[in-house]
């Protein structure tokens, strides 16, 4: 059988009394793309640092092929590259010499490690930049140096924490191209965010995180076909929407529904029969003296199995 790249075990972290990480057990094989998907505070970050040796668990292991990870030194870590989700690189040091500089905190020998920056200016797209400083670079040109930087090393694992956050749409399209070729070429990678698409889009496998815990995980399809049957409606509403919220809940008897949008003016629902009931979720408007200004109906997806699985909308 194939020793799992990585795998954790009943990975639990309390912070203050609370249990922020709650028995979390996942494995990743070579040339898989793990994602771990779940909305701000789930325990993406806290998991990771666990994984990556940053932090230490309260219980549970961590396991990198076959190695135990602990936060000393050790063999184990020389196999993971960590890219962080705030950029660490040296605004007045070039792209090359960023990635020369981590080449040598992993002590590469100097011809490894020129050939490693060579590759890595390439799997990161930044060759024609390679003699610019830093700061001179664009937001998105930072954060694809920032996910070169855990690369120099060529790790067996790259672990990264929600790399898209804040970037414009050209690099994140850059980005998830290259996570991609990460796989393709036999690195097992575990990837944070909270964009259920990208990891529709991007992972072999999904778990999904919610208040501590995996409450779910399969390949995005599998999680998918788990709410086939199931319509997710929007609503577009005006009025008191706390207590409209409440009633559609009562109403289609369903636990996933949440309010979303930037100020809460969309109720969203996971039903079985969406035409059938929005009659109904329609007069129940009225009878709360909501005002609907638009609906909307969309096929299943990973959100859709969140809001069904955990009452709570990812994009909060
Ligand atoms: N060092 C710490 N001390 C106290 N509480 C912490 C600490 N680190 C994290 N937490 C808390 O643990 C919870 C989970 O945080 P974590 O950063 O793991 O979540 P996340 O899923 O990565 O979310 P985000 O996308 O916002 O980073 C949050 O409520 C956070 O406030």
């Amino acid at each position: 059988m194939n020793v799992p790249v990585l795998d954790c075990s009943g990975l639990v972290r309390r912070f203050g009394g609370r249990a922020v990480v709650d028995g979390v057990s996942l494995s990743v094989a070579p040339g898989e793309t793990y994602g771990l998907l779940g909305p701000n505070g789930a325990g993406k970050t806290t998991t990771i640092r666990m994984v990556c040796g940053l932090l230490r668990p309260d219980a549970g292991t961590v396991h990198v092929a076959g190695r135990p990870v602990t936060t000393a030194a050790g063999p184990a870590k020389r196999l993971i590259g960590f890219v962080p989700q705030d950029v660490a690189l040296y605004p007045d040091l070039s792209v090359r010499e960023n990635l020369r500089f981590f080449g040598r905190l992993y002590r590469l020998p100097r011809r490894v490690r020129e050939r490693r920056v060579d590759e890595v200016l390439d799997l990161v797209e930044l060759r024609e930049r390679a003699g610019d400083r830093v700061d001179s670079l664009s937001g998105g040109m930072r954060r694809r140096l920032n996910i070169g930087a855990g690369l120099v090393h060529a790790p067996t694992l790259l672990v990264l924490d929600e790399p898209t956050v804040g970037v414009d749409p050209q690099s994140r399209h850059a980005i998830m191209e290259s996570v991609t070729r990460f796989g393709q070429q036999g690195m097992a990678v575990l990837y944070t965010t909270h964009y259920m698409e990208e990891a529709e889009r991007l992972c072999d496998r999904v778990g999904i995180i919610d208040r501590g815990r995996l409450v779910v995980e399969g390949a995005p399809r599998e999680l998918v076909s788990l709410v086939a049957e199931r319509d997710r409606v929007r609503l577009t509403a005006v009025g008191d929407l706390a207590a409209y919220t409440e009633a559609c809940r009562a109403f289609a008897r369903v636990g996933g529904v949440a309010r979303t949008g930037e100020r809460g003016e969309v109720v969203e629902l996971v039903v079985e029969d969406a035409r059938s009931l929005l009659p109904g979720l329609i007069a129940l408007a009225h009878d709360n003296g909501v005002d609907i200004r638009g609906v909307e109906i969309d096929e299943p997806d990973l959100e859709t199995v969140f809001l069904h699985l955990t009452g709570t909308a990812l994009r909060e």
